[in-house]
């Protein structure tokens, strides 16, 4: 499991991108989203992801962007992937796959073996699939809310493009997530925080371990 690569989202704070980058998390998130408690401003994403060493990709995560806030974040932001985490339809994350130039990340929740189709839509325009648990109806946020998904939905399954587990994982039960779904890559918001936005560095440590 030591090859598993992970995004750690909703970073905040120069604390926070540290932890994770000594933690040794490939992937780091921020969250453009004005209702999360992890948003950040394009000014304090840029000052954060200045920071971050090379060989660590910086994540801009934004739901149902319009071009003028794409355009804001990528104007100054050293960006290495957009991730998609609204409503877009396959042809709008084409549309902002093309604009930018950047690799893309769609995010698909799952709530039942209905919404496995939606995977295969979007792997013919992103280059990567967040497979992640559906909010339940009525949550305030789109994402980061701590719920997993019925694993056994995609144990043994095989997508053509790269692919990241995520949804409510945590310290305890990310090495069973891995090994009943066989990801190769995982993400984690709220599991490695001690308060709404808040991370916490054990917990980010223990993340990592669980993986080792
Ligand atoms: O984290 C947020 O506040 C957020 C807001 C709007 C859209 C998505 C959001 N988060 C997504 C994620 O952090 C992760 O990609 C994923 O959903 C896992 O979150 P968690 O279940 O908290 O580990």
């Amino acid at each position: 499991m030591s090859d598993v690569q992970v995004k750690i989202c909703g970073l905040s704070t120069p604390d926070h991108v540290r932890w994770a980058v000594d933690a040794g998390a490939r992937y780091l998130g921020f969250v453009f989203f004005a209702k999360s408690p992890r948003n950040v401003s394009v000014a304090q994403a840029t000052a954060l992801a200045r920071e971050v060493p090379p060989g660590v990709a910086k994540v801009a995560l934004v739901v149902d962007p319009d071009d003028a806030l794409l355009d804001g974040i990528t104007a100054t932001m050293p960006v290495d992937m957009l991730q998609l985490h609204g409503a877009e339809s396959p042809e709008r994350v084409a549309e902002i796959r093309a604009r930018y130039g950047l690799p893309v990340m769609k995010a698909v929740g799952i709530a039942g073996a209905a919404d496995l189709a939606k995977v295969e839509a979007y792997e013919m325009v992103a280059d990567q699939i967040l497979v992640d648990a559906k909010p339940p109806k009525g949550a305030d946020l789109p994402g980061g809310m701590g719920v997993p998904f019925d694993w056994q939905l995609i144990a043994g399954r095989h997508w053509q493009r790269p692919w990241m587990l995520a949804g409510g994982l945590t310290p305890k039960n990310v090495g069973l997530a891995v090994r009943l779904t066989g990801a190769r890559q995982v993400d984690v918001s709220s599991g490695v925080e001690s308060a709404p936005g808040v991370k916490d560095e054990g917990l980010i440590r223990a993340f990592m371990e669980a993986l080792r």
